[in-house]
């Protein structure tokens, strides 16, 4: 089977802290503290690791605190081609009120990132573009790349006719968007930053994800938090409902979505199983922290408990 690379620009540490009650403004107590590696590419890689696909993760750490990234790629057995950069890769925090049932996100800049190791990782992308079949574009730009960054990698792999998958908002997903990634997944919130107009509910949000498929992109997922995710391919849209689950933390669902609707399609699934896997990836680590998934048979269970529906 082809193997898959995810590209991870702006690596992060997650930490993760249980503070119930949490009040912007106030001093607040955590009861906890986790460290687990992130950013979206390495979690993608996590979440698509142990299946039948090689992974393999390139991009950029900081040199100064590879380890919990390091530790990661052997338990999971994925590839390590990221390039070491000057200083630490950035620490994001996240502050889970399980009372309030909100997650609040502080996400870092990162370090900068060299030209020379720019450069190196567009010789190591063609390089791995000739060997590998899916890749997978994920998360913010960091500071020494431009906005185009992701414009200038999707041609480097086309050439080499991969499939390519994009993750990113804001300018970086604005600018890539010409290039045509064959996959999106924007959050609602994103998507009508990229559009420039407010979107309404899920048909609105249909409509949206329809005119950008007419632009060339062949799967636009949407993904709606608590209310699902919108999936539409040639012409059918299909709205996936999670089933009810226990909800520990928010942080890597949308990356597990990805992961679930990439495992759907290297099987060879149609639109619905994208949709049923990629909704059970993300429900299943809602109940977990950092990039994990519960065990098979629960994946088959949630799997079983996805309403998904038709929308005309
Ligand atoms: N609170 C929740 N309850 C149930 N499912 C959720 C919840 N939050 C996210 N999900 C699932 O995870 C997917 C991705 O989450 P979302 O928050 O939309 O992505 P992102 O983190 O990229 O913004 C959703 O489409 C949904 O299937
Ligand atoms: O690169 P960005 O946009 O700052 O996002 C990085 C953050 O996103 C995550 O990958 C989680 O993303 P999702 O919740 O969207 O799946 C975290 O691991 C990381 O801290």
């Amino acid at each position: 089977m082809t193997g898959v690379v995810t590209v991870t620009l702006n690596a992060a540490v997650d930490q993760t802290l249980d503070v119930p009650g949490f009040t912007a403004g106030a001093v607040n107590r955590a009861l906890s503290e986790t460290r687990t590696a992130g950013g979206k590419g390495i979690n993608v890689a996590a979440f698509l690791s142990g299946g039948p696909a090689p992974v393999t993760a390139i991009g950029f750490l900081g040199a100064d605190n590879t380890a919990v990234f390091e530790t990661l790629f052997r338990d999971r057995r994925i590839a390590d081609r990221c390039l070491r950069v000057p200083g630490s890769s950035r620490t994001n925090v996240k502050v889970v009120d399980r009372e309030g049932g909100s997650v609040t996100d502080i996400n870092l800049p990162g370090p900068r990132i060299p030209d020379t190791a720019w450069r190196a990782l567009l010789d190591g992308l063609d390089e791995l573009g000739a060997l590998n079949g899916v890749f997978v574009l994920a998360g913010s730009v960091p500071a020494g790349l431009t906005d185009s960054a992701y414009a200038e990698i999707i041609p480097v792999l086309r050439r080499h006719g991969a499939f390519v998958t994009l993750d990113a908002s804001g300018a970086p997903l604005r600018h890539a968007m010409a290039a045509k990634p064959d996959m999106i997944k924007p959050n609602a919130h994103e998507l009508s930053e990229l559009l420039g107009r407010p979107l309404g509910g899920r048909d609105d949000v249909t409509a949206a994800a329809r005119e950008l498929a007419a632009q060339g992109v062949a799967l636009v997922v949407v993904s709606l938090g608590a209310d699902g995710a919108v999936f539409v391919e040639r012409g059918r849209a299909l709205h996936a409902q999670p089933p009810r689950v226990e909800v520990a933390s928010t942080v890597g669902a949308g990356d597990a979505m990805v992961a679930g609707v990439l495992a759907a399609r290297l099987a060879g699934g149609d639109l619905e199983d994208c949709a049923r896997r990629g909704t059970a990836y993300a429900a299943g680590t809602l109940s977990l922290l950092g990039p994990e998934l519960p065990p098979p048979p629960r994946i088959a269970e949630l799997m079983a408990g996805v309403r998904i529906e038709a929308i005309e």
